[in-house]
């Protein structure tokens, strides 16, 4: 019975540092992970080379039923692999991450992408890192977080994360795209981006990477033992 198996969710905005935090987690518990996101990237990736338009439900329902992804643990970390290419590197773009928004506003994407981010849970446990995991995916979740901050700030941690790849952005373009996302992801009809009721919200826009990881293993230990 996988629903034994204890899932810490994390869900958050764009840039908050769920990606960071999940890493550590999983890290420390020995756990599983789960990157949603990559799910919904990989899916408006598949509709880009297929030319599907990101506003054709029907399409898009059909493609994300049917959407061949793997993931392969590798040296470097874990791969994304869509139709047999390694397409880690460019689901990462702003532009598909915005893709990804847009196609995860469909009832119908979000229903066909239900059972393959559950199939996750798995022995030991499980770090569910998306927008949705406990209000929606796992809401029978032992510990669930919910990662804010402002969006300033996370435009601003984008923009050393680019610099730092040598990529020339703007602030300004990246907090628009960021405010953007958030008003999508945010006020969408389905599974819309707010805490769980049970969640505990951390604010990190003034907290390093590892206090936030501090702030959740005490809460998650404290969780899991109740
Ligand atoms: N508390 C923090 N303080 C400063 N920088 C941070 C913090 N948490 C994360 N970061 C940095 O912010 C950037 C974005 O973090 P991360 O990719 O984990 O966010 P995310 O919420 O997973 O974003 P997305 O949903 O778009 O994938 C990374 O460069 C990361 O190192
Ligand atoms: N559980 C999820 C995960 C992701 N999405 C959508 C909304 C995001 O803007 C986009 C990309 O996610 P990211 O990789 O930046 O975490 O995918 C969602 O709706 N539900």
């Amino acid at each position: 019975m996988t629903q034994n198996v204890p899932v810490v969710t994390i869900d958050g905005p764009s840039g908050s540092g769920k990606g960071t935090l999940c890493q550590k987690l999983a890290e420390h518990y020995q756990w599983h992970l789960l990157d949603s996101g990559a799910i919904y990237r990989v899916l408006a990736l598949a509709a880009l080379h297929h030319d599907v338009a990101l506003d054709n439900e029907d399409a898009l329902s059909l493609l994300a039923a049917h959407l061949d992804v793997s993931f392969k643990a590798s040296e470097k970390g874990t791969l994304v692999i869509l139709e047999g290419e390694d397409v880690s590197f460019e689901i990462r773009k702003e532009t598909v991450g915005n893709a990804a928004s847009k196609v995860a506003a469909f009832p119908r994407v979000r229903e066909a992408l239900l059972r393959r981010q559950r199939a996750f849970r798995q022995t030991p446990g499980l770090i569910a890192d998306g927008r949705d995991m406990g209000t929606v995916i796992f809401v029978d979740a032992p510990a669930k977080i919910f990662l804010e901050a402002s969006a300033a700030e996370r435009a601003q941690r984008r923009y050393n994360q680019l610099q730092e790849k040598g990529f020339n952005v703007s602030f300004e373009h990246l907090l628009s795209e960021i405010e953007e996302r958030d008003q999508r992801d945010r006020n969408r009809t389905v599974a819309p981006l707010v805490p769980a009721q049970d969640a505990l919200v951390i604010d990190s826009t003034s907290l390093s990477i590892e206090e936030v990881v501090k702030l959740s293993i005490e809460f998650i230990d404290n969780k899991l033992t109740q």
